[in-house]
């Protein structure tokens, strides 16, 4: 399991494993310390720049490490003002007859392989400036392999922010959890290949930290199948959109969400597009509803509240279109307590009404940045700069509603529970992409009856569809939907 939190909520795991539970302050910096050594490379010219904080201890510590495995390694110290574990590790190093450089910093620096960076990590609490910008200047203008621990230094910890100035680089090797400034703003531009090393905090410890979603969460979260099951077993889901303009939208999600498993799956259309879809897809059935210029005329709003009530889940959005009646089509659903997801248009159709959000049955939102500010008072700015707290914030407001936020991360919210799933791929930044979403989810909701473990295995799925030997740029939404049942082959297998 790894946790995100932020800088606090770290510190606050580190003073409770100190101070609470007697855990020696030194115990975790050897962990640390031993942990991050396993990322230095063997045989190369390791140069280890220490601050004066504890993230300079580490680097003092990992000097020592480096010297019983006979690399070629030495330690600056860049203050005389030292924290008292720094101090330590420094009379640990004096006691074996070990140098530890203080001047001449590019002489020193000069022909370095790997420089460990252990400047600032989670104590970082002003911008950067004088010897310590100079510092960061010169080996981010060296050749080495840049491995910074915890943090590179100048990287906030919480906002992803960089403080005047910041290390580029190659890996980071977080300490006990990942802190939020890794994922957020600058943070993924400076931490290079991200890892996260235990180093004996209980995981008991971080209360209100976020989790990231790895291959062994959305493993667990994905909805088990009995080979006993029938078609009701598995979820009837009813899926409300498209428009003769935008078919493609539904499709894409009908075809997705068949191939993930769900029990049936019913189209509720309009009247112009049944018959494309009914060449396009012969398993799902199709209640062909009246239109008006080829979306779904207002008669249709009757007809759908007739029919909601036996399927479960009901998805509404794709390719409908913005309009009065999805308005209200988006009203029907959700004053009805059939279990719910809103996609695209139907969140644009919640702008004026968010108070639906707050019903008691399953509902699932699963907006970009730019949807969810039709969800909460923030513009896209604000929620691209911080989806973390932006999805904090929707969970204060509709507890009972689960969040997918689709941004430069995905974030999971629900009440007090929140998740993050990082793999940037640019194979998914197509159209198309967020309907097959959709479809994978609605797929999992119906199998799983709980929107939190469907939303993550839908996520984790639809990200597995994207990686394909074909070049990202080529790939279509079709290419993923043909994936998704060795995706999820892989996934029960892990
Ligand atoms: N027991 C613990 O608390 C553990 C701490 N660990 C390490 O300790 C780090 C946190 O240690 P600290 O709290 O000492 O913080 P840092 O080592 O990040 O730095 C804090 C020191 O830097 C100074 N400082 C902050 N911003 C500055 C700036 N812009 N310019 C100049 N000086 C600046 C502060 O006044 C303070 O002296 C973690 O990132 C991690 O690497 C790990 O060893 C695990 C255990
Ligand atoms: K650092």
């Amino acid at each position: 399991m790894t946790l995100i939190c932020t800088k606090d909520q770290a510190r606050a795991a580190d003073a409770c494993a100190i101070q609470d539970h007697h855990i020696p302050s030194l115990v975790l910096m050897e962990h640390a310390a031993m942990e991050t050594c396993r990322y230095v490379p063997a045989g190369q010219k390791i140069r280890i720049v220490c601050g004066p904080g504890n993230n300079g201890a580490d680097g003092l510590a990992m000097t020592r490490l480096l010297l019983q495995r006979h690399e070629d390694v030495s330690a600056f110290l860049t203050s005389d003002h030292l924290s008292d574990d720094e101090q330590t590790q420094l009379d640990i190093l004096h006691s074996f007859g070990i140098h530890v450089q203080t001047e001449n910093f590019n002489d020193w620096l000069r022909d370095a392989q790997v420089i460990v960076d252990c400047l600032f990590g989670n104590g970082l609490s002003r911008p950067i400036e004088g010897k310590y910008k100079d510092y960061i200047e010169a080996i981010n203008a060296s050749d080495a392999k840049v491995i910074s621990v915890d943090l590179p230094s100048g990287l906030e910890a919480t906002t992803g922010n960089i403080l005047g100035t910041a290390v580029q680089a190659d890996v980071t090797v977080a300490l006990d959890c990942l802190k939020a400034g890794h994922l957020v703003q600058a943070g993924p531009q400076v931490c290079g290949e991200l890892h996260c090393a235990d180093i004996g905090i209980p995981k008991s410890l971080h209360p209100g930290a976020k989790e990231l979603i790895t291959k062994e969460l959305a493993a667990a979260a994905l909805p088990a199948r009995s080979i006993y099951g029938h078609k009701g077993t598995f979820g009837k889901a009813l899926m409300i959109g498209g428009s003769r303009q935008m078919h493609g939208a539904i499709s894409f999600a009908a075809q997705a969400c068949y191939r993930s498993g769900i029990g049936t799956l019913t189209l509720f259309v309009p009247e112009p597009i049944t018959d494309i879809l009914s060449i396009k897809m012969d398993c799902a059935m199709k209640l062909s509803a009246p239109s008006q210029d080829g979306f779904f005329a207002q008669k249709a709003v009757g007809q759908l509240a007739d029919q909601i009530h036996s399927f479960d889940p009901v998805t509404i959005g794709n390719g409908m279109g913005r309009s009065a009646v999805t308005e209200a089509m988006v009203r029907t659903v959700l004053e009805s307590e059939c279990p719910a997801i809103v996609d695209a248009d139907g969140l644009w159709a919640l702008r004026h009404q968010r108070q639906l959000l707050l019903r008691q049955a399953d509902t699932i939102v699963t907006p970009h940045v730019k949807e969810l500010t039709y969800l909460i008072d923030l513009d896209v700015k604000e929620i691209a700069d911080d989806p973390i707290h932006a999805a904090e914030w929707f969970a204060s407001l509709y507890p009972n509603c689960t969040l997918i936020l689709k941004s430069g991360i995905t974030v999971i919210a629900r009440g007090s529970k929140q998740y993050v799933f990082v793999r940037p791929d640019s194979g998914l930044a197509k159209g198309g992409s967020g309907d097959v979403l959709c479809g994978i989810l609605t797929g999992m909701y119906g199998q799983a009856k709980d929107p939190l473990t469907a939303a993550i295995s839908a996520v984790y799925v639809h990200s597995l569809c994207a990686k394909q030997k074909k070049d990202p740029a080529g790939i279509q939404p079709e290419d993923w939907i043909y994936r998704i049942p060795e995706a999820i082959g892989t996934l029960r297998r892990a």
